[in-house]
């Protein structure tokens, strides 16, 4: 994977600008918490990094998941490799999945804790449920690099721990909007915290306590 990068980045709303313009470059192996208050513009940038990166093998958790109701929990997660499958591969997934991918799923849900919940509509789980699907098709996809945005905001702490602990050692390359500043300190290397559509805090966790970043709140 090559370094990937934004420069001069701007993003708007019809004509009301919203990001940049900024630079950004991300290092392979580097997990980055983008924090900020609640419309500093933490999911517009991420949703930029995925247009500018898509071809590089960017898999997104967007913030509202992304799940088809209608679909099983086991058919939500198979989205994830959707893409490198042939049609008929899929087609006959829809009616019927092969048991590679049953053994492949299995276990990242067990991880994740809904094992029990393998075969039940997506649209009938509670939204803890549902993020943690939804978790569990960007394991089961294993792209290059994970953008996700507040992809533990719906846990209680035990399961963000165990949630956030399988993003990260399944990405070593990943952007995540975090709103609990000590998970985003503890799970990531760097943090970049966004105030009005800029840049305000770029800086190594190591470096960092949660009450330095109370200042963009
Ligand atoms: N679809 C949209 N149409 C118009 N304005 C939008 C749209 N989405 C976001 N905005 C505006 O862009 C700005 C940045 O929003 P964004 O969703 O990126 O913030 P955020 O930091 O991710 O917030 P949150 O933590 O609440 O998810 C906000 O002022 C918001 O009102």
């Amino acid at each position: 994977m090559s370094q990937l990068a934004l420069r001069d980045a701007t993003a708007s709303y019809g004509d009301r600008a919203v990001l940049g313009p900024l630079d950004l470059t991300l290092v392979p192996g580097e997990r980055v918490a983008l924090v900020g208050k609640s419309g500093a513009g933490k999911s517009t940038l991420l949703g930029l990094m995925h247009d500018r990166w898509r071809q590089q093998g960017v898999a997104l958790l967007p913030q509202e998941l992304g799940l088809v109701p209608t679909l099983t929990v086991f058919h939500n997660v198979f989205i994830g490799r959707l893409h490198t499958h042939p049609g008929w591969y899929n087609l006959i997934t829809l009616a019927r999945p092969f048991r590679r991918d049953v053994e492949a799923v299995t276990p990242l849900l067990a991880r994740l804790g809904i094992a029990d919940k393998c075969w039940s509509p997506a649209g009938e789980l509670s939204g803890g449920q549902r993020q943690r699907v939804a978790a569990g098709r960007a394991l089961f996809q294993a792209g290059a690099v994970l953008l996700a945005d507040e992809p533990v905001s719906a846990l209680d702490g035990p399961q963000a721990e165990t949630v956030m602990a399988a993003l990260t050692e399944a990405y070593p390359t990943a952007v995540l909007a975090m709103h609990d500043l000590d998970l985003a300190l503890r799970f990531c290397d760097r943090v970049i915290g966004i105030s009005d559509g800029t840049i305000a805090i770029d800086q190594p966790s190591l470096r960092l306590s949660a009450g330095d970043l109370l200042a963009l709140y």
